[in-house]
């Protein structure tokens, strides 16, 4: 299956233009390892499957993964709400895990927890396979009222951030600016 987005370099470009630096590659890896650290505290012997949610936990997870030191297992799935654009749509599954999930320890990978939707939807699905846990680690949680269920948290967050629009480090505008290294935030979307 496959989603239609229009080329739009012209549409990122001035948006980038204007965006600034939230949190900038050294902070950005000082969140990711202290991430790693409790991972490692809670997961040490527990061989779980890092379930990636594409595309925008990509840069996160394979940061993450280089800090963490036990044995686990990769899978990734792919669910979009959002097709590239600053709105979100009808959630779409694009690709299913390939690794069997049933009584396995489960963390699901994110770059981001705005409205929930997404998230929520990954975790009532692996638990549906019969996954022994389920817990969700995200990069960022965008702070407002809108969650898909009142005072919704992820079991590990890296760091709260204001209720803008952001791309970089994984999250892109208009399918552009993943591949840029700090964490940017657009004051007009
Ligand atoms: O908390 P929510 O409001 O549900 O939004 C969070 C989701 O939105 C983004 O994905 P997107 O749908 O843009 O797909 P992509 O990762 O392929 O860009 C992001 O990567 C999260 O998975
Ligand atoms: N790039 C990007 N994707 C998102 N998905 C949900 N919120 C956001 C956001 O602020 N930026």
């Amino acid at each position: 299956m496959s989603v239609f987005i229009p080329l739009s370099y012209d549409h990122f470009a001035p948006a980038e233009a204007q965006a600034k630096v939230l949190l900038g590659p050294e902070q950005i890896n000082a969140i990711v390892r202290r991430l790693a650290l409790e991972l490692e505290r809670d997961y040490q012997d527990k061989h779980p499957v890092l379930l990636t949610v594409m595309s925008g936990a990509l840069v996160f997870a394979g940061q993450l993964m280089t800090h963490l030191r036990f044995p686990l297992q990769l899978d990734y799935c792919h669910v979009t709400r959002y097709r590239g654009a600053a709105r979100a749509d009808e959630l779409q599954w694009l690709v299913s895990p390939r690794l069997a999930l049933k009584d396995r320890h489960v963390l699901v990978l994110d770059d981001i927890l705005d409205e929930g939707h997404t998230l929520l939807h990954i975790e009532r699905f692996v638990q549906a396979q019969g996954a022994r846990s389920c817990a969700s680690v995200v990069f960022c949680d965008k702070r407002h009222d809108r969650k898909a269920e009142k005072d919704m948290r992820a079991a590990y967050t890296g760091v709260d951030i204001p209720d803008r629009f952001v791309f970089g480090f994984g999250l892109d505008y208009l399918e552009y600016g993943r591949n840029c290294p700090a964490l940017m935030i657009v004051e007009s979307l």
